[in-house]
C-alpha cells in the first residue's frame, strides 16, 4: 500500500503524520510499527492520524498511535504539530481549532512566533481515572500531596523509588530526581513503564527542579521508550510539582529536545502548554499489505 506521510517534530518528539481526511487507510497496529521503524520503515515516536471532525463545532479529529502500534488517549507535542499541519496543508484558515481525542476536546491556537498553545484540558487524580492500582501499599506525604512508593517483586531496584500519579488522559508517574543527566532513565523506566500498579502501563516523568520557575525533564514514554521530550509528561511533571509545593504557575521546562512553557492555575484548572511545532519534510513509502 503506497502511503503518503508528513515527518514532524515538536521538540525532539518525531511524527508520521497521515491525512485520513479524505477516506481511512485502516492500517493494522503491524503498519503502525513499521511506519515508526527507524530501520525498515520511516522512524518516529508516535503516528498522528488527521480525520474530519466528528460534529460540526469541532474542526477535526486525532488518533496517536505509539511506536508499538498501540494506540494511545493523548499526545502534547503531536497535538502542536497537528495543529501546523492542519494550517499548512490548508485543511483549514483557522489559527485556533477544536480537536477531539480519545481523551477529549484539545484547542490548540498557531501564535505568530510559530510556536503553538495548546488547552490540554484538566488533570486527573482519581487514583481508577489514571488508572493506579496501589495493591495495599500506601501514599507518602511529601511537600504538600503525597507519592506512592513502587517496590515490589521483581523490581528491587525501585526500593526506594516514589512517585506522584497524574493522567493528562494519558497516565503518568512522575519521580523527582537530583540530575535528570544521571537519573537512571535507562534502567528504572522500563520497569516502572510496565509496573504492575500501572493497570494500561503508564509514562515515566523524571523531574529536576532547578526553581520555582524552571525544571529539567527527561521522559521514558509507555510503548516508546525515552523521548526526546514528551508534551504531555511535561504538563504532568510541572502538575506534580505544583501539587507537591515546589513550583508556580508558569513553568519553563528544558528537555533534551527543546523548551517547553506549561501553565497550570490549580486543581479544576486546565494546563497551557507552548512549545514549537516543525515539519521536517514529506515522502511517500508502500506498506506491506501483510507484516
Ligand atoms: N507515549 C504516550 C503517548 C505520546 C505522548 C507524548 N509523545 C506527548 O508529547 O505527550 C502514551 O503512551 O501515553
Amino acid at each position: 500500500m503506497q502511503i503518503r506521510f508528513t515527518k514532524m517534530q515538536g521538540a525532539g518528539n518525531d511524527f508520521v503524520v497521515l491525512d485520513e481526511t479524505a477516506g481511512r487507510l485502516n492500517l493494522s497496529p503491524a503498519q503502525y510499527r513499521y511506519l515508526a521503524d527507524r530501520h525498515f520503515g520511516v522512524g518516529a515516536d508516535q503516528i498522528l492520524t488527521v480525520r474530519p471532525g466528528p460534529a460540526p463545532d469541532i474542526d477535526f479529529e486525532y488518533v496517536i498511535h505509539n511506536a508499538d502500534g498501540g494506540e494511545v488517549e493523548q499526545c502534547g507535542n503531536g497535538s502542536r504539530c497537528f495543529a501546523r499541519y492542519v494550517r499548512d496543508k490548508g485543511l483549514t484558515t483557522k489559527d485556533a481549532i477544536r480537536v477531539h481525542t480519545r481523551a477529549g476536546l484539545i484547542e490548540p491556537v498557531l501564535q505568530a512566533d510559530g510556536r503553538v498553545t495548546v488547552d490540554m484540558g484538566a488533570p486527573v487524580f482519581e487514583l481508577a481515572d489514571i488508572p493506579f492500582d496501589p495493591q495495599g501499599v500506601a501514599p507518602r506525604a511529601q511537600g504538600s500531596w503525597q507519592v506512592w512508593p513502587l517496590a515490589a517483586a521483581g523490581r528491587e531496584a525501585l526500593q526506594d523509588a516514589a512517585v506522584a500519579v497524574v493522567s493528562m488522559g494519558n497516565p503518568h508517574a512522575v519521580l523527582l530526581v537530583d540530575d535528570v543527566q544521571t537519573a537512571p532513565v535507562a534502567s528504572w523506566g522500563p520497569l516502572i513503564e510496565s509496573h504492575p500498579r500501572f493497570p494500561r502501563r503508564v509514562n515515566a516523568g523524571f523531574l529536576q527542579v532547578l526553581s520555582r520557575s524552571e525544571v529539567r525533564l527527561r521522559v521514558y514514554e509507555r510503548g516508546t521508550g525515552e523521548t526526546l521530550a514528551c508534551g504531555t509528561g511535561a504538563c504532568a511533571a510541572v502538575v506534580a510539582g505544583i501539587r507537591l509545593g515546589l513550583l508556580d504557575a508558569r513553568v519553563e521546562v528544558h528537555t533534551r529536545g527543546g523548551q517547553l512553557t506549561i501553565e497550570w492555575a490549580g486543581v479544576g484548572q486546565p494546563v497551557r502548554m507552548t512549545g514549537p511545532a516543525v515539519t521536517v519534510f514529506e515522502g511517500q513509502i508502500d506498506v506491506p499489505d501483510a507484516l
